[in-house]
């Protein structure tokens, strides 16, 4: 089953297209990347699989169902980051955690080992107590990682998760999403950063405008090379598309 799915999924903002016909389906157990450059559509891709936007046209689906309205069962086990990470910032860092534990439907007793054990995993011990809206950029973005994921998600989405951290932020974050994986969780991702990517996905997509214009191998050599290749051709295509109907 694809766990997340993007079918046909086409977007403009006025006159601006986000995304046009984008088809993209990730399988439990895979790490799907989505790199382009500012502006590519990847965000907006992310949104329309967070409920957040609903797409002019196609249809997103996060474990079988519309993310605009998924049952408490199901969204007990999604985990997403995008935009804004769900942080109350006039909570600390262990009751933000405790609470997203329960949010996503841990009883009671088991919410604060979730939290305490979250904590420690992604190396918030000295800010346990800080409020979130004392917290560094990084940490910030650290604690949103650890709310979306400490009740282990077998769907989860995530934008951009490694911009604001420190390179010890970006090996935990790097682990854990793989670990997520290898237990069986779908997980979507966008980056700007190739080498980063081809350490944990699968698969990797390349958005240009909106569109899908092609994949990357993570193993593959020059993947820098080879992703401007893919975005200079979308471009001439376009432009040759252009001249034609003209
Ligand atoms: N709320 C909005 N209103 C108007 N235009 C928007 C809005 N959100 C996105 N866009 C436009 O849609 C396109 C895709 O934006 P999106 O944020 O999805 O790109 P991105 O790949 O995530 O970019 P970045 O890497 O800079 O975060 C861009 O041209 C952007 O300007």
């Amino acid at each position: 089953m694809t766990a997340l799915l993007l079918d046909d999924v086409s977007h403009t903002f006025g006159t601006r297209v986000a995304l046009a016909h984008l088809t993209l389906g990730v399988r439990p157990g895979r790490v799907t990347a989505l790199i382009g450059l500012n502006g590519a559509g990847k965000t907006t891709a992310l949104r329309a699989l967070a409920g957040r936007l609903r797409p002019a046209h196609g249809v997103a689906r996060v474990l079988g169902h519309d993310p605009a309205g998924l049952p408490a069962d199901v969204a007990a086990r999604f985990g997403q980051v995008v935009d804004t990470p769900l942080v109350h910032q006039e909570l600390t860092v262990t009751e933000n955690l405790v609470c997203a534990a329960r949010l996503h439907g841990e009883p009671g007793r088991a919410a604060a080992p979730r939290a305490s054990a979250a904590v420690g995993r992604m190396g918030l011990e000295p800010w346990r107590h800080a409020r979130a809206r004392s917290l560094s950029m990084g940490n910030r973005q650290r604690l949103g990682i650890a709310c979306a994921t400490l009740h282990r998600p077998t769907a989860l989405i995530l934008d951009e998760p490694t911009s604001a951290l420190d390179p010890q932020g970006v090996v935990i974050v790097r682990e854990l999403v793989r670990e997520l994986a290898d237990d069986g969780a779908a997980v979507l991702v966008s980056s700007h950063h190739l080498d980063e990517v081809a350490r944990i996905a699968d698969e990797i997509v390349v958005l240009h405008a909106g569109r899908d214009v092609g994949r990357l191998e993570p193993g593959g050599t020059d993947l820098e090379q080879r992703f401007f290749a893919m975005v200079l051709d979308a471009d001439t295509r376009a432009v040759t598309d252009a001249g034609s109907r003209s």
